[in-house]
């Protein structure tokens, strides 16, 4: 049997496990296993608890479809929670190291409960050697793409994991799940990519459906946040400071002068429990 916590952050649900008191063969594999809403617990994802030599913890990260994921906004915020109230991490500001680099995280405590987390995000990379994109240009901005019959308007970025943003009247959940699904597996993104749907309400409010690499559909995504954030500041369709409605809940998200991405968000405990294996 193994130990294991379900939680949520806007809706982008997880399941924990601490790899400080159990070890495991196949992560991937396990991942699949876990994730899956039939078989198993149910989740978008997966991540671990190991131990860093760089930071003062380690966050594995699994997609429920078994591929690994170099970051997870909303995963590292239920991570976080997860190792401080088991008591893994004894200080509200610590270190987790990822495989998108170190990210910063500020606990907000409410009577000793965490009402919220922050997260230092660090910063994006435009490149398209680096998102990456297969195409002979130095960017992916406002570019035309073909799929499902539709021609689409998208902009790539690495926001420690590959986000195209696409910019939309009206969001369909529909076609987020149509198009997002195509555009994913383009032989344009050697990686795959997440899509994320945006309707810009004003310079401080965007409404965001996201296409999640390796998970398909779900009601929020932290990178996606942030990714479309970045991409509507840069062609001036909101301010530095956005408030992200997602249809799992909201998500604060800010750019800073250095470069750097902060997100703010609540981390929702659902359950713990024993797998059997
Ligand atoms: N599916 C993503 C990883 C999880 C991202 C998302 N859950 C988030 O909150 O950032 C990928 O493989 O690129």
């Amino acid at each position: 049997m193994m130990e294991f916590s379900k939680m949520q952050g806007a809706g982008n649900d997880f399941i924990l496990v601490n790899g400080l008191k159990q070890s495991f063969k196949n992560l991937s594999e396990l991942a699949q296993k876990l994730c899956d809403r039939h078989f198993g617990i149910g989740a978008d994802g997966m991540m671990v608890v190991v131990p860093s030599e760089t930071a003062d913890i380690q966050m594995i990260y699994y997609n429920s479809d078994g591929s690994r994921g170099e970051m997870c906004g909303n995963g590292i915020r239920c991570f976080s929670r997860f190792v401080f109230e088991k008591g893994i991490v004894t200080k509200p500001s610590f270190k987790v190291e990822t495989l998108a680099g170190i990210k910063g995280i500020e606990l907000t405590l409410v009577d000793g409960e965490v009402e919220a987390v922050a997260v230092d995000m660090g910063s994006w990379n435009y490149e398209t050697a680096a998102i990456p994109v297969k195409i002979d240009k130095n960017e992916f901005i406002k570019e035309t793409i073909s799929v499902e019959g539709k021609t689409l308007e998208m902009s790539a970025v690495l926001m420690g994991v590959p986000h195209g943003v696409i910019f939309v009247d009206e969001i369909k959940e529909t076609e987020t799940i149509r198009l997002g699904a195509a555009i994913e597996k383009m032989e344009l993104f050697p990686k795959r990519i997440n899509v994320n749907f945006v309707k810009v309400v004003n310079e401080s409010h965007i409404l965001v459906d996201t296409w999640e690499r390796g998970a398909g559909k779900t009601l929020a995504c932290g990178t996606g946040a942030c990714a479309s954030v970045i991409i509507a500041h840069r062609l001036g369709l909101c301010g530095s400071a956005v408030n992200v409605k997602v249809p799992g809940g909201e998500l604060q998200i800010s750019i800073d002068n250095e470069h750097r991405v902060m997100m703010k968000g609540k981390a929702v405990f659902v359950c713990d429990g024993l797998f059997y294996l």
